[in-house]
């Protein structure tokens, strides 16, 4: 482990320098990882055996993930106590929006996927848009600290890669996590304020449009094969919004399982796309209107060796060292679908948002939902 100020001063260095780096705090974890690249060529996924921190868009068929591999990375870990864990009352936020999106645009996107779903096959379909805000901080580092003190039961994360872009968000869903032959994920869908209270009711809109996301996974997966345990469903709060959740768990039924295959399968979950799969996202990409690049990607750890440092104990752990890291070390992968994201352009962000539509939508709350979701993002940024 090195001191938070060793910690940031490398970041800075590889921020001077213009080198690719992701720094990363997983869900109820104090420490902040990193994993800062040696040289500033972008490498890809090749097989999925490679160590390393990807990063995929969304329409990822053609192209692999981007990978900061450990075999040309150092990472680096540091012990961090959350500051300003979030605040009970649900957030308000009156600002102005800067750029804002023409409501009326969203609204016929809104509306033409409610009609597809009505008079074609699509049982749902997940439907985004971007909003552009000024940042007020000019420092990415401020903003991402101010990220993780505030989302502490989320996946946050800073991405940058000269050739690419900066990226930040505060997740708080998994695609999956396999540690050994322990397999992980969730479904996580339906959306509604959070207003002081964690008992709410939710109505069968979101129920269904949940359960959705919960079949498909199970199906996908095979139920015996990975000798899958499905919880019951409950909420859980990500920020000032509240999500419903179901988490799946099995058993790898092949130590030698390709990830990439798993990933391939799983990604896009009706979470991030819609069902049947290939035509929502045949429908997100003739009608969005704008590309959503490496939202609702999926983005993590990809077998990276198992450090063991989650709390203060651990503290006496020295610098990871590259050539720590033999054959023997256990390799977890830690998967993250990358919501609650925005994009960082010279002294803009822009912020990506969406929400699943079925038969049973109303575009004007869909809106509001989208409205929602961006304040995760704009409480750090105002
Ligand atoms: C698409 C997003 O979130 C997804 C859509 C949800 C919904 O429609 O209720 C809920 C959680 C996520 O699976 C987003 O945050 O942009």
């Amino acid at each position: 482990m090195i001191s938070l100020e060793d910690f940031f001063d490398r970041i800075q260095y590889q921020i001077k320098n213009k080198l690719p780096y992701t720094i990363y705090k997983k869900a109820d974890e104090n420490v902040l990882h990193s994993i800062l690249q040696n040289d500033n060529k972008l490498y890809r996924v090749k097989n999925y055996s490679e160590s390393g921190f990807i990063f995929s868009l969304f329409d990822n068929e053609r192209i692999n993930p981007i990978i900061i591999p450990l075999s040309n990375a150092k990472p680096f870990s540091t012990f961090f106590i959350p500051s300003e864990a979030y605040d009970k009352s649900a957030m308000i936020i009156n600002e102005p929006f800067h750029f804002p999106l023409r409501k009326v645009d969203y609204m016929e996107l809104l509306n033409k996927a409610l009609n597809e779903i009505k008079t074609g096959d699509m049982q749902k379909v997940v439907v985004s848009r971007t909003e552009k805000v000024d940042l007020k901080e000019d420092s990415i580092i401020t903003i991402f600290k101010k990220l993780a003190n505030t989302y502490t039961g989320a996946f946050v994360y800073l991405w940058y890669h000269p050739k690419v872009g900066t990226w930040m968000g505060a997740t708080p869903e998994t695609l999956f996590k396999i540690n050994d032959s322990e397999f992980n994920t969730m479904a996580l869908a339906g959306t509604q304020p959070f207003q002081g209270s964690m008992e709410v009711e939710w109505g069968e809109k979101e129920i269904m449009e949940q359960q959705l996301v919960v079949d498909d996974i199970v199906n996908k997966l095979n139920s015996e094969e990975f000798n899958l345990q499905i919880s019951s469903r409950y909420t859980v709060r990500a920020g000032n919004i509240l999500h419903l959740r179901t988490d799946i768990k099995g058993t790898l039924p092949d130590s030698n399982l390709n990830i990439g295959e798993l990933v391939n399968s799983l990604h896009p979950t009706p979470a991030v796309c819609g069902l049947p799969a290939e035509e929502a996202k045949k429908f997100i990409l003739k009608n969005e209107g704008y590309n959503r690049k490496y939202y609702t990607g999926y983005l993590g750890e990809l077998n990276i060796p198992d450090f063991k440092i989650k709390n203060e104990d651990d503290l006496l752990l020295d610098e990871i060292e590259n050539e720590e890291l033999d054959e023997s070390t256990n390799k977890k992968s830690d998967l993250y679908v990358n919501l609650r994201c925005m994009e960082i352009v010279g002294h803009k962000a822009v912020l990506y948002v969406g929400g699943g539509i079925t038969k049973d939508s109303d575009a004007e709350k869909e809106w509001e939902e989208t409205v929602n979701k961006t304040k995760v993002m704009k409480k750090v940024l105002f």
